[in-house]
């Protein structure tokens, strides 16, 4: 289902600012040689992730599921001086890309990479983070949500990708997949949570932006 109409999505990436020659040749180097290339976050999620991170302009970033590195390059622009974005991803196939890419960027020094598992490399990362991007498997949302939780500072932020999950959380019970149900569940999770306060942004595939306020 296309969530966004072609001509809605066409005018705003008109009045977006351009894509970088960087994260255009990131963009199309997935798409030429990488498997499943929907999943990276493109041009204007990505200028959402650069000035959502400009404007808060954090020490310490968390993201969990690298892919290419689109995004968490867009989210390393906007770190202090001396900030540093963590960012993990299970698959290792894409490590060289990535580095090549962060390095490409002058990001290297501000991005960290960690292969394997985000429910184990999590607990080893002993850090306060001021923004955490959720992006890896669906079925891990509720749980990352509650690990990464005491790691944030109040009044610090999550943003969980693909809440809407292509359209299919719209459909009726019975047609919804696995990860659709797994994105209503967690939505529903958030926002029973009182410590929270969220806006479900229909950006792209649907971002959740949650603040911790208790
Ligand atoms: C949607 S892609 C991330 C896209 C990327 N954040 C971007 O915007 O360009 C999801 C990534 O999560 C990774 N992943 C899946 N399960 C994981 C797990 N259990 N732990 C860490 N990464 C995982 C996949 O290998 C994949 O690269």
């Amino acid at each position: 289902m296309d969530i966004i109409p072609a001509a809605v999505e066409a005018f705003a990436e008109k009045y977006t600012t351009p894509e970088t020659g960087l994260l255009k040749r990131l963009n199309r180097e997935t798409y030429l040689k990488v498997d499943q290339p929907h999943m990276l976050s493109g041009h204007l999620q990505g200028q959402f992730l650069s000035l959502v991170s400009h404007m808060l302009q954090p020490a310490r970033i968390l993201e969990l599921g690298t892919y290419t590195g689109y995004s968490a390059i867009c989210l390393a622009q906007g770190l202090k001086d001396g900030g540093m974005l963590h960012t993990i991803d299970v698959n290792e196939e894409r490590e060289d890309m990535c580095l090549r890419y962060f390095e490409e960027a002058g990001l290297s020094g501000k991005i960290t990479m960690h292969i394997g598992k985000a429910a184990e490399i999590i607990d080893r990362l002993d850090e306060t983070f001021d923004l955490v991007f959720i992006d890896a498997d669906k079925a891990g949302y509720e749980r990352y949500y509650d690990q990464v939780w005491d790691k944030i500072r109040p009044g610090g932020f999550i943003l969980a990708d693909n809440v809407l999950f292509h359209g299919e959380t719209l459909v009726e019970p019975s047609k919804q997949s696995n990860n659709a149900r797994a994105m209503i569940s967690f939505c529903e999770k958030v926002a029973a949570d009182g410590r929270a306060e969220q806006l479900l942004l229909t950006l792209r595939d649907g971002l959740l932006i949650i603040r911790k306020i208790g």
